[in-house]
């Protein structure tokens, strides 16, 4: 810690005492090249993204990567923007909303806010606002169904870089995964059957999961693996064989390998083998994106069509879909547990109660 420092300190107000901070990735301000460039400085320093020595890719990002990319990348979030904002902080918005009316109908109090580990509203600065309501325990719960080093564990850092600042710190929990939560497979197998009884069956499902350099794959990483299982587990969900689905992943970064088989390619040799209907769901992503909107809607939309196929079909991801969010909500209940949300078991009510009664002149 450096300069010793006094911090506000804890409030005790009607604030809960607990919190669920739900992150998530974060998206430039404004679909504008200095808006990127100020996005992308931060995604790409970030040494959980980009696991090369930092004395060579510094010079490679500042040199090449941040003069060239933000334009490019603007212009694609240019086609997705809404009179809203980014689709990515609009769904996680609301999400968070759902989320804190869901929990308050279950009799939790509790306080649900959203951060984004790059660009606004920062992680830190978020707790640091719970810490002054009055907040002693924080649940925290990256958007990530998966983990992975470069979202989850990266999370985990910004918390920690926060927590080393912190002089009175709130109990802390995370959690790291829900990839094979059956609520979440339930919640995907659904909106694939929804989407069917509406535009009719494809001949392929493609799950297409954001990819990952492929070396985090023999460094230990979960990842492909958790990806691989949700896959498994939504196919089986369907009942589909393993003829009638892919997994993929998407989204390559850079010039390495990356975990194979690419969606774009893909999608392309199955055209090209004489497929003509397919359907891309990509569960990785808890709401829709630059990475799905455009690089699965629009892109690889064109690509597969490009290349012979006739239909294809994007189903959303599950953004503000009901059972979804029971998903979400559920998962965060089981890791509440423990922790005092429930206003039937806040003792403190229950004797501030009595004594309000008491000092109104009630008989016990
Ligand atoms: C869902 C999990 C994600 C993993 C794993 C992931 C790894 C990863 N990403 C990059 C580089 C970029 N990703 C970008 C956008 C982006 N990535 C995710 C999710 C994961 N990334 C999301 C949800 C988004 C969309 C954000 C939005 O604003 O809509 C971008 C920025 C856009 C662009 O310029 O292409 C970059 C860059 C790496 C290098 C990486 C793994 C190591
Ligand atoms: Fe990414
Ligand atoms: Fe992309």
């Amino acid at each position: 810690m450096s300069k010793p420092q006094a911090e506000a300190p804890y409030t005790h107000g009607s604030a809960s005492k607990t919190a669920l901070l739900f992150c998530n990735l974060g998206t430039p301000d404004a679909p504008t090249a200095p808006a990127l460039r100020r996005y992308l400085a931060q995604f790409l320093s970030d040494p959980r993204v980009v696991e090369i020595p930092r004395i060579v890719w510094g010079a490679i990002l500042h040199g090449i990567i941040l003069r060239v990319r933000p334009a490019k990348s603007a212009a694609k979030y240019a086609g997705i923007w809404t009179r809203e904002g980014s689709p990515l902080k609009v769904w996680t918005e609301k999400q968070a909303k759902l989320l804190q009316g869901q929990l308050g109908e279950r009799g939790h109090k509790i306080s649900v806010r959203y951060a984004m580990r790059y660009g606004q509203p920062a992680i830190a600065s978020t707790l640091s606002a719970l810490r002054a309501e009055g907040v002693t325990r924080v649940l925290v719960l990256p958007a990530y169904p998966q983990y992975s080093g470069a979202t989850t564990a990266s999370v985990v850092d910004d918390v920690a870089r926060w927590a080393l600042k912190t002089r009175h710190l709130p109990e802390l929990r995370f959690v790291t995964h829900y990839h094979d939560e059956p609520l979440y497979i339930a919640a995907l197998a659904d909106s694939v059957r929804r989407h069917w009884a509406a535009h009719g069956r494809p001949e392929k499902l493609v799950m297409s999961f954001h990819g990952m350099p492929a070396r985090s794959l023999a460094l230990g990483d979960p990842y492909h693996c958790e990806c691989l299982k949700t896959g498994r587990l939504l196919a089986e969900s369907l009942g589909l064989s393993k003829t009638e689905y892919e997994i993929t992943f998407q989204s390559r970064f850079g010039k390495a390998k990356w975990l194979e088989p690419y969606t774009e390619p893909t999608l392309k040799k199955l055209a090209a083998d004489g497929l003509r209907h397919v359907a891309v769901i990509c569960p990785g992503f808890s709401a829709d994106c630059l990475e799905t909107l455009e690089e699965i809607n629009l892109e690889a939309r064109e690509a597969f069509l490009h290349a012979g196929g006739q239909r294809f079909d994007y189903i959303p991801c599950l953004n503000d879909d009901p059972a979804g969010m029971r998903a979400l909500s559920a998962l965060a209940e089981r890791h509440l547990q423990g922790w005092p949300t429930q206003e039937t078991t806040d003792a403190g009510a229950l004797q501030r109660q009595r004594e309000r009664a008491l000092a109104q002149g009630a008989k016990v």
